[in-house]
C-alpha cells in the first residue's frame, strides 16, 4: 500500500500504549495468514511474530508480499484466511485505528508530511491525535524529534526538509503515539549511504529508548544485516526462510531468489550490498 498517511497509537506522553490483555511486552503475530487478490496469492500461510524489544527484517523480491503482510498486521488488509494476534488476543477483525490505539504503529513507503506546517507542528499533530495534550504533547514532540535527529529542524517548514529528513519525520510521527510495535515500510528507500548509516543509528536508538519492537521491510541489505536480530524472507507470498541474519544470508534458496551474488559479502562481513533482485 502506498500512502502518505502515518498511523499512530493513542496513548499518554510518557508510556507506551496499553496492552489489550493487560500483559507486559507486546507480541504481534501473523498466524497462517493468506491474502488473495483475485488469482494472486499475495500471502500464502505466513507465520511471523515480532516482540517488543526486537528488530525483525522482512525481506524478499519485489512483489513477494512484504507490504501486504504489514498491511495485514496493521489492519489495512483483511486476511482471506488466517489470524493476526496482539499479545495473544485475536485482532484479525480489528480496524487499523483500533490496532493503533493498542500500540501498533506503521509508516508507509511514500512519505507525505503536512508540508505547510513546521516539523514540530507535524509531530505535535500526530501526538495530539494519539491522545497527548498540552505540555505533554510538546514534551513528547521534542523527545521524538531529538530521537530521529530532527531537533535542530523543529521550526523549519516540512517542505524545506531533504528527502532523508522527510522520511525521518514520518518515523517521528509514528513514534508520537508511543507504539509498542512499529512497522516500517522501506525506511531507507531513496537514502544515500550516509543517510542509511544515520537511519541505522536512529532505529537502534528507537529500540533502546522506546523499547518497541520493529518490523522493517527493506531492500538495503547493508542496513538490514547490521540492524536486525532476525530476518524473515518472503518469495511469491510464501516464507522462504526465517532465522538469524547470518543463517538466512547463507541459505541457498534465499541466495537464488533474492540475494544473488552479493550474499558472499553479506554473509562474510555481516553487512553486504543490495540484493540482486532488490529494486526497491
Ligand atoms: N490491492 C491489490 N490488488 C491486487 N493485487 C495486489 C494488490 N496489492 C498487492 N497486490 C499484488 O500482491 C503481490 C504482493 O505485493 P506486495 O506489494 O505486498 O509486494 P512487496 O513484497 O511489498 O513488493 P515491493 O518490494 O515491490 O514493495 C504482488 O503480486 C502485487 O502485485
Amino acid at each position: 500500500m502506498r500512502s502518505g498517511e502515518v498511523t499512530v497509537t493513542r496513548s499518554g506522553p510518557n508510556a507506551a500504549a496499553p496492552s489489550p490483555t493487560g500483559e507486559g511486552a507486546a507480541r504481534l503475530e501473523a498466524r497462517g495468514v493468506h491474502v488473495r487478490f483475485a488469482g494472486v496469492h499475495a500471502l500464502d500461510d505466513v507465520h511471523l511474530a515480532v516482540e517488543q524489544g526486537e528488530i525483525v527484517g522482512l525481506i524478499g523480491p519485489n512483489g513477494a508480499g512484504k507490504t501486504t503482510l504489514v498491511n495485514a498486521l496493521s489492519g489495512f488488509q483483511r486476511p482471506t484466511t488466517g489470524h493476526v494476534l496482539l499479545d495473544g488476543a485475536d485482532i484479525t477483525r480489528w480496524a487499523a485505528h483500533r490496532r493503533a490505539r493498542a500500540g501498533v504503529a506503521r509508516t508507509f513507503q511514500s512519505v507525505r508530511a503536512f508540508r505547510g506546517l513546521t516539523v514540530r507542528e507535524n509531530v505535535e499533530a500526530a501526538a495530539r491525535s494519539a491522545g497527548a495534550a498540552g505540555r505533554g504533547a510538546a514534551a513528547l514532540t521534542g523527545e521524538v524529534l531529538d530521537l530521529v535527529g530532527l531537533g535542530p529542524s523543529a521550526g523549519s517548514v516540512a517542505s524545506a526538509l531533504s528527502y532523508g529528513q522527510e522520511r525521518r519525520l514520518g518515523i517521528a510521527r509514528a513514534l508520537a503515539g508511543r507504539p509498542r510495535i512499529l512497522l516500517l515500510d522501506e525506511p531507507a528507500a531513496g537514502l544515500n549511504e550516509q543517510e542509511s548509516d544515520e537511519l541505522l543509528e536512529i532505529l537502534r536508538g528507537i529500540r533502546a529508548d522506546h523499547g518497541c519492537g520493529l518490523l522493517v521491510i527493506e531492500h538495503d541489505m547493508r542496513l538490514i544485516m547490521r540492524l536486525c536480530d532476525r530476518l524473515h524472507v518472503l518469495d511469491y507470498g510464501r516464507t522462504l526462510a526465517a532465522g538469524l541474519p547470518a543463517e538466512v544470508a547463507r541459505d541457498a534458496r534465499v541466495r537464488e531468489a533474492y540475494l544473488g551474488s552479493s550474499v558472499t559479502r553479506v554473509g562474510a562481513a555481516g553487512a553486504g550490498e543490495e540484493g540482486s533482485r532488490a529494486a526497491g
